[in-house]
């Protein structure tokens, strides 16, 4: 099932999946064929309606008297959720940021994963950085493939919008820009620029002239 198909899965519906796949697993762990939707609507406390519609979306129908395949069922969770609960994110420039963020366990608290990085300095290709395969940056477009979803911009700032570009051309879909290059990417791109200079400065800005008031701080001792 195709990227396209899953976003005519209604939000309520997507949202329940987790719970629908972690019954369904139970079951199949159970050595069970087939389950009907009353026994899933009190395993799950969902009604048994609402069940029939959701799976309905799925391409699964269950027939009367049977009810629904467990193993079907359950090929269709884990793509469908592996598809939509994981993002796979690639890393451009293992250099002191990227290392840092490579050595970063980001799916300790959520469902991204940076599943490669990319160097032109041949003394990183090849190695691993926190688990995280280097490849050289010519081998790119090879890599990616289709795979990728985001891309992490810790390059010099002359490099970024020509890898920016290219990145595009992958077909990757978010960009997360640390460098100070401000990039033109396509509109159907989404880029976030996180620019640790600025924050610092627009900091002490606001340090300075915009001082927090006393009042506010009253109220939070008010409240310890
Ligand atoms: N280090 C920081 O604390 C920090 C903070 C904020 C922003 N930044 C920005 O992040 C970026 C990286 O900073 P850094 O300190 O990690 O720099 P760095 O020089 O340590 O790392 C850059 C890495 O990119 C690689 N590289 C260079 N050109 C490349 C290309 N064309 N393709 C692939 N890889 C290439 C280099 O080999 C190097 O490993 C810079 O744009 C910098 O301004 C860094």
């Amino acid at each position: 099932m195709s990227n396209h198909d899953h976003h005519k899965i209604p939000q309520a519906t997507a949202k329940r999946l987790p719970l629908y796949y972690r019954f369904i697993n139970n079951l199949y762990n159970q050595g069970k064929a087939r389950v009907s939707s009353k026994e899933l609507s009190e395993a799950v406390k969902v009604d048994s309606a609402t069940i029939r519609r959701d799976f309905s979306y799925f391409g699964a129908l269950g027939k009367k008297g049977y009810g629904y395949n467990v193993n079907y069922l359950l090929t269709f969770f884990r793509e469908a959720l592996e598809q939509d609960n994981y993002t796979k994110v690639a890393l451009i420039g293992v250099g002191n940021l990227g290392t840092a963020f490579l050595n970063y366990n980001f799916t300790k608290n959520n469902n991204t994963k940076i599943e490669m990085a990319f160097d032109s300095n041949p003394e990183k290709v090849g190695t691993k950085v926190g688990g995280v395969p280097v490849y050289h940056i010519d081998e790119m477009e090879k890599r990616i493939g289709t795979d990728i979803n985001i891309a992490i911009l810790t390059v010099p700032a002359q490099s970024a919008q020509p890898i920016a570009g290219r990145v595009v051309e992958c077909g990757v879909e978010g960009i997360l820009n640390f460098t100070p290059a401000r990039i033109t990417v396509p509109p159907q791109i989404r880029i976030h620029h996180i620019d640790l200079s600025i924050e610092l400065q627009s900091l002490a800005y606001f340090l300075k002239h915009y001082p927090l008031e006393e009042e506010e701080e009253l109220v939070d001792d008010h409240r310890s």
